[in-house]
């Protein structure tokens, strides 16, 4: 069963369009990813889906609540960890949780929820002394706080080491264990295809596609990449074969694009005419080869 459904979501600021059409459903349980590049419409989709922003079209139902009609309400049901988290700097951690646990009337036990983040140890440790992992482990535990059936993350890994990110997935999926449904908003495509159960790909405050990750990778032309050397020209016995899709020629490489049958269409074709690929390697497509070929451009401008 649905437990978010959005329809013909529009949000503009001023004149500009920020979200022009966004529709999306998210099953109860689901990790559901929010995808896109910089300015693609993310935040402000889910900002309209907390609450927070009032859309100026469409309709939003969150486990069947109005979010601007029924904020009090929706705000005991949803935990909203948006981007930059920052406390003052002075304030302890068990004093952050103490607090945000005094805003709900049915609060988690914010000493249990403590140890589960791993923060334990930096009980008494003041927010400006956490390390940036530490921090967003914090704003995962205060999202938590108020016991909410969803759970709304927001760029949570931006800034953090390969360690940190890696620890901060755990988390991720470990709320999901506990019944709690994930809307997790990301431009890290890695990050998306390990913990994502279905990907909305924003582009231009629109969705361009909703699936699994492996579906999205799946609708990739050549899902499998396979890159060898060969004497100059006899990669053209290889451009007949219908399992072929693409055959590029950059320097002393070929690269041969393909579903899955290509390599052995490639290793056929290549020995009928005694040729031996050298250094041959195969790669899988990659979300990120998923949302160029969805977007036309990189998920994000270093990729
Ligand atoms: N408060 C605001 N006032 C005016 N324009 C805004 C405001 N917030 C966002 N925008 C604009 O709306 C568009 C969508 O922004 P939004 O923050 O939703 O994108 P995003 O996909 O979350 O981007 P990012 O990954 O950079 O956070 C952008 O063009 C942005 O510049």
């Amino acid at each position: 069963m649905a437990i978010i459904e959005v329809t013909n979501l529009r949000k503009m600021y001023g004149s500009q369009v920020a979200v022009d059409d966004v529709s999306f459903a998210v099953e109860e349980g689901e990790i559901f990813g929010v995808v896109g590049r910089n300015g693609a419409g993310k935040t402000t989709t889910v900002e309209c889906l907390s609450g927070l922003r009032a859309a100026d079209g469409g309709t939003i139902g969150v486990t069947g609540l109005d979010p601007r009609r029924d904020r009090a309400e929706l705000r005991r049901r949803v935990g909203v960890q948006l981007q930059d988290c920052s406390l003052p700097d002075k304030l302890r951690v068990r004093e952050a949780l103490r607090l945000y646990a005094s805003f709900y009337d049915r609060p988690a036990p914010w000493e249990g929820l403590l140890e589960e983040v791993g923060l334990g140890p930096k009980r008494d440790t003041a927010f400006a002394k956490l390390s940036g992992g530490q921090r967003q482990r914090l704003s995962i535990a205060l999202a938590l706080v108020g016991d909410p059936r969803v759970a709304i993350l927001d760029e949570l890994t931006t800034g953090l080491d390969p360690h940190a990110r890696r620890e901060t997935w755990e988390l991720i999926e470990a709320v999901r264990a506990r019944g709690v449904t994930i809307v997790l908003v990301t431009h890290f495509m890695e990050e998306a295809e390990r913990l994502c159960d279905r990907i909305a790909v924003i582009h231009r405050g629109r969705v361009a596609a909703v699936d699994t990750p492996a579906g999205l990778i799946g609708a990739v032309d050549g899902m499998l990449r396979v890159t060898f050397r060969c004497p100059p020209g006899s990669e053209g016995v290889l451009r007949s074969a219908p399992e072929i899709a693409r055959v590029v020629r950059d320097g002393d490489e070929v690269t041969v694009t393909g579903g899955d049958d290509v390599l052995l269409a490639l290793t056929a074709a290549l020995s009928a005419h005694r040729i031996v690929p050298m250094g041959l390697r195969v790669e899988r497509a990659t979300l990120d080869d998923a949302f160029l070929a969805i977007t036309g451009h990189a998920a994000t401008d270093e990729a």
